[in-house]
């Protein structure tokens, strides 16, 4: 079965998960400045609110349609890693990981513009980050393979530090497949 979303996302990774599961689907990202988590949130507390802040923005602006949006985050316990802003705060987030079981975490919304209802989940993953030689970590940021990616770095990307050590692959890549198949197949009556 497809669905026709409309994705409110300007991740290309989240373009090809979707289009490689066979949904059809149209682009139209949110702009929505992501604010930072504020002291205490919880990482999926904040992936979730995100993930709806994104939908809610295209929701009121198309008005009709089925919005489909996401925020994926990384968590070394309690701390939140967003996408860095420059080269340096690529390097802090690559430290805090390197040696670490760290968690991914992607806040899924699926929101109907017209009624207006919504669905949310959350699903976490675990990644296994192994420490750096200090050229092996200058090498990689001078790849620029870090932007735009929370954390710094993509799974996807096959660099060799990093791997999925449970739960969803493609949650880590930013959008949880399994998750959205169950979630629509848990509710018929909102795809209607
Ligand atoms: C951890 C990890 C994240 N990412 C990406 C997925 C997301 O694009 C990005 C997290 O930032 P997000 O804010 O979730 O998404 P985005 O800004 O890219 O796009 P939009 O808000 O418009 O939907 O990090 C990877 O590609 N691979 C990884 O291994």
């Amino acid at each position: 079965m497809t669905h026709t979303f409309i994705l409110a996302s300007a991740s290309p990774r989240r373009r090809q998960l979707l289009a490689e599961a066979g949904y059809s689907f149209e682009v139209d990202p949110s702009d929505l400045i992501e604010s930072e988590p504020l002291a205490g949130v919880a990482p999926a507390e904040y992936a979730a609110d995100l993930a709806w802040r994104k939908a809610r923005a295209v929701a009121d602006r198309r008005k009709t349609g089925l919005i489909l949006a996401a925020d994926t985050v990384c968590a070394v316990g309690a701390e939140i890693l967003n996408k860095p802003i420059d080269r340096d705060d690529a390097e802090r987030m690559i430290r805090l990981q390197e040696g670490h079981d760290t968690e991914v975490i992607t806040g899924l919304c699926l929101y109907r513009a017209d009624r207006p209802e919504w669905l949310g989940a959350v699903e976490i993953s675990v990644v296994r980050f192994r420490p750096l030689s200090d050229s092996e970590r200058r090498s990689y940021l001078d790849s620029g393979r870090w932007e735009g990616k929370s954390g710094g770095y993509g799974v996807q990307d096959h660099d060799p530090f990093v791997t999925v050590a449970g739960g969803s692959f493609s949650n880590v890549v930013g959008l949880p497949m399994e998750r959205l198949a169950e979630l629509l197949a848990a509710h018929p009556n909102f795809m209607k």
